[in-house]
């Protein structure tokens, strides 16, 4: 039977990346969705702008929602101090077994805990299930209807804190208006708007970037 995207990005990650090199890993699957078959990874363009987000946070708790096929986990993972500790949720186990064959390409299966599963599910469970008290940092990349509903599921499960950084991809294209009115217009979070395109693309996209003020 054919093969899924998913497997044939993991096959260009194969071929083109160096085993514990996680930029060659990056480099492998832009340039596989560039110029062979477009993929929804964040991409290399939104994906500088998540690793500067990430490297001013600093954080030594993420929590990923939405893995697909790990780029954006292997690009978060890559600039982590030693001992963080990086949670991503995929629904889908096929394209789970894909992400768990990238990320230990690049090297950092130990930095990084992949769950599968329904947000909804998972996020009430975190605290006792991974003794997570907070998250210094949450990237939003998967149903873009669920972005609002579980951030505030987050916020009644008592897993942000003064100073955690929401990063939502997709705020433009395809779009998430509800959870951008949320977070733009509550006294309880600094929002911004960081101005891209969609991975591989022409068309617009960019990133929001929200500080939960407590
Ligand atoms: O849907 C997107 N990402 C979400 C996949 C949802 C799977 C999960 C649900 C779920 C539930 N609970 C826990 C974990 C998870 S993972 C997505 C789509 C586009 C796109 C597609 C076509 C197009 F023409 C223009 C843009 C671009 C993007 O960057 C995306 O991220
Ligand atoms: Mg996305």
């Amino acid at each position: 039977t054919r093969s899924t995207r998913p497997q044939r990005l993991l096959g260009a990650v194969q071929k083109n990346a160096t085993r514990g090199d996680p930029g060659s890993v990056i480099q492998a699957i832009d340039h596989y969705c560039r110029n062979k078959e477009w993929a929804m990874n964040v991409g290399d363009e939104k994906g500088c702008i998540l690793d500067s987000v990430v490297s001013e946070v600093n954080p030594a708790t993420v929590l990923e929602l939405g893995t697909y096929c790990g780029y954006s986990t292997v690009r978060i993972a890559r600039l982590l101090p030693p001992h963080a500790k990086l949670i991503t949720l995929e629904f889908n186990p096929a394209v789970a077994a894909i992400a768990r064959q990238v990320i230990a390409w690049a090297g950092l299966e130990d930095k990084v805990q992949l769950v599968e599963g329904a947000s909804g599910d998972f996020i009430p469970r975190i605290k006792e299930q991974f003794g997570v008290k907070t998250f210094d940092l949450v990237f939003l990349d998967h149903w873009k209807e669920y972005y609002l509903p579980d951030t505030k599921l987050m916020e009644e499960c008592g897993l942000l804190r003064k100073g955690s950084v929401l990063l939502a991809d997709n705020v433009v294209c395809p779009g998430a208006p509800d959870y951008l009115e949320y977070v733009r217009s509550s006294p309880r979070y600094e929002s911004r708007y960081f101005k891209s395109h969609l991975e591989y693309t022409k068309v617009e996209d960019g990133l929001e970037k929200s500080v939960f003020l407590g």
